[in-house]
């Protein structure tokens, strides 16, 4: 099985776009993984993907098919009880207004509806939880980092007087961000407050 899973989300049309008719839906559901997308001239091409999410899918799905593994990878065990943290990432592509803020966020961070919060809290909360099902003498550090790369640059989002990070890699082939900002949390509040705080900095 790949590393990598790549998944298409198709948003429902926002109601301008519905009321100026300015928009139409070009592609048609296939099943879970395959869709037809319909070009002006009518043609048909067919696109497959881990995954495919339509209009009526939901923040849950998401998480539970791409962001869960991920979370579990994280702490999965070995000999001795010892943690074998596997690194994850999830990006999302797409032009302006496809949805990326609503996937990884939902509508906002704190204090967000319970069925629209999006992959960032739902990670934060599923991480917590596995370390809830942990051994009490494994001790865990959980610690937050926010940065924007722009433009090649990497800038702290929590401290902005931190605008050129430099990505290094050590002898054990890390990845680092050198001196960025790491702030140890406790709690899913915790993080997702300090998460939020990005908003007001940025
Ligand atoms: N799956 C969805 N269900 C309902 N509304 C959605 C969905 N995805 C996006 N939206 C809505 O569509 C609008 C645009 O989404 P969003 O802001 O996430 O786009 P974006 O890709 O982050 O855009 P930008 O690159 O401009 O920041 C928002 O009003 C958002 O609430």
């Amino acid at each position: 099985m790949s590393n990598i899973t790549v998944c298409a989300r198709f948003r429902p049309l926002s109601s301008k776009e519905r009321k100026d008719n300015s928009d139409s839906v070009c592609i048609r559901s296939k099943d879970t993984e395959t869709f037809i997308f319909k070009d002006e001239k009518e043609e048909e091409s067919t696109f497959s993907f881990d995954r495919v999410f339509y209009e009526e899918s939901v923040q849950a799905d998401v998480y539970e098919f791409l962001a869960l593994p991920i979370v579990r990878d994280g702490f999965i065990l070995y000999e001795a009880d010892a943690v074998m943290g596997v690194n994850g990432t999830i990006i999302t592509y797409g032009q302006t207004g496809a949805g990326k803020t609503y996937c990884m966020e939902g509508p906002c961070i704190l204090e967000c509806d319970e069925q629209k919060k999006g992959l960032l809290p739902r990670v934060v909360d599923g991480l917590f939880e596995c370390i809830s099902y942990a051994d009490e003498s494994t001790k865990y550090t959980i610690k937050l980092s926010m940065v924007e790369v722009y433009m090649e640059k990497v800038r702290d989002l929590l401290d902005l007087t931190k605008d050129n990070i430099q990505i290094k890699e050590n002898k054990v082939q890390e990845i680092l961000l050198s001196g960025v900002t790491e702030i140890t949390v406790s709690d899913p509040e915790e993080a997702l407050q300090s998460l939020s705080v990005r908003h007001k900095v940025a």
